[in-house]
């Protein structure tokens, strides 16, 4: 006879102890929801309401996690238990809500779910402009847009609402993005294709080699593709394995991206920034007065004195006047640093204007940095 039943009788006891121990945690978690609605300032009340999602002390959770795990299991699951733990720890101090790029099943709704778990609220969006627009209204507690993608790079649309917006950056967060070929017809029978211009760019040099006679349509989103896809004979989409079950689609061919470690940079958006941590990025914009030589050069100089490192430069047009352009840039520190505030009073000096969109933890996966 195998110890089976025994084993068994452990685990339940160990079962017992695990619930009796998250219910201590999590009746902790509802003082701390307590706490911060005290520490929340009756005017931080009325603009950003009191903000449950904590990035910051989750990566430090994170870390420590790693640290304590003496095995056998990995980290990563160690990881997936306490992110449920959390997102359970979250709803009970409030309910909380993101706003993403729907339909289900778009990467934007995969990126949130990692950091946010099952127990909060998903509310799809039918463009980008809407996820903005949905947390400005105070119609969810946060939303999720894509930044930028390390084969594509910049996703336009979002930094071009952030020049008209007045939420702030919360966190980000990195996702890897396997693109599929997706459709219910065979390889040499699909005429068009449709996906989000990301999904189409980052898979331009297979679709060229594969099927360089069909058309390419850009959709809002690689899940409304899907959607479309599925009602049409001869139509495929690029996007996400999962829509295969969501819309009822076949794999024609997976792992399509152009670029290996295809991962693509999502930011959280809030009423309000997260506390400093030891490690964090500010993204702001300004703009400059173009017919003064070397003013863009001298607001960046800014950043070198005070010794802010910059990880990202775009700039867009700024929908006031031809030729006219917002700078975006990503420096280290917080602003609630010295060192940021002095930075950016002195980048004052040299700009029209200066526009904080928020400051983050730095979540960048170490092994991209390569
Ligand atoms: O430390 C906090 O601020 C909490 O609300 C607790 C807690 C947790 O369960 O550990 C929950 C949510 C936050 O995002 C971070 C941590």
């Amino acid at each position: 006879m195998s110890d089976l039943p025994a084993l068994r009788q452990k685990i339940d006891s160990l079962d017992h102890t695990l619930v009796n121990i998250l219910n201590e945690r999590a009746r902790v978690s509802l003082d701390i929801g307590a706490a911060k609605r005290k520490d929340t300032k009756e005017e931080d009340l009325a603009a950003a309401d009191v903000q449950v999602y904590r990035p910051g002390r989750e990566k430090e959770i994170y870390k420590k996690l790693t640290s304590l795990n003496g095995g056998p299991l990995n980290d990563n699951s160690l990881h997936a238990i306490f992110r449920e733990i959390m997102s359970a720890s979250i709803a009970l101090q409030k309910d909380v809500s993101i706003a993403y790029l729907g339909p289900p099943g778009t990467f934007s709704h995969q990126a949130a779910y990692r950091r946010l778990g099952d127990s909060v609220a998903y509310v799809p969006q039918i463009q980008i402009d809407d996820v903005f627009a949905a947390v400005e209204k105070g119609q969810t507690t946060y939303g999720i847009v894509p930044y930028e993608n390390s084969t594509f790079g910049s996703v336009v649309e979002t930094l071009d609402y952030f020049i008209h917006t007045g939420v702030r950056v919360r966190a980000e967060t990195y996702l890897t993005v396997h693109q599929c070929l997706l459709s219910n017809s065979k390889l040499d029978k699909i005429t068009k294709v449709y996906s989000h211009p990301q999904g189409l760019g980052q898979t331009q040099k297979w679709l060229s080699a594969h099927i360089p006679n069909a058309k390419r349509i850009s959709v809002k989103s690689t899940a409304e593709a899907a959607q479309k896809a599925s009602l049409e004979t001869g139509a495929a989409a690029v996007c996400s394995e999962i829509c295969a079950d969501l819309y009822g689609l076949e794999v024609v061919q997976a792992n399509i991206e152009d670029l290996a470690a295809n991962t693509t940079r999502f930011l959280i958006i809030g009423a309000a920034s997260d506390s400093p941590t030891s490690d964090d990025h500010t993204l702001i914009t300004f703009t400059v007065d173009h017919r003064q030589p070397g003013a863009l050069c001298d607001g960046l100089k800014v950043f070198k004195d005070f010794e802010l490192n910059l990880f990202k430069i775009d700039s867009r047009p700024s929908g006031q006047r031809p030729w006219h352009y917002v700078f975006f840039v990503e420096c280290s520190g917080h602003l609630e640093n010295d060192k940021v505030k002095q930075a950016l009073k002195e980048l004052e000096k040299y700009c029209l204007d200066v526009v904080v969109l928020g400051s983050f933890p730095n979540q960048r996966p170490e092994k991209t940095e390569k």
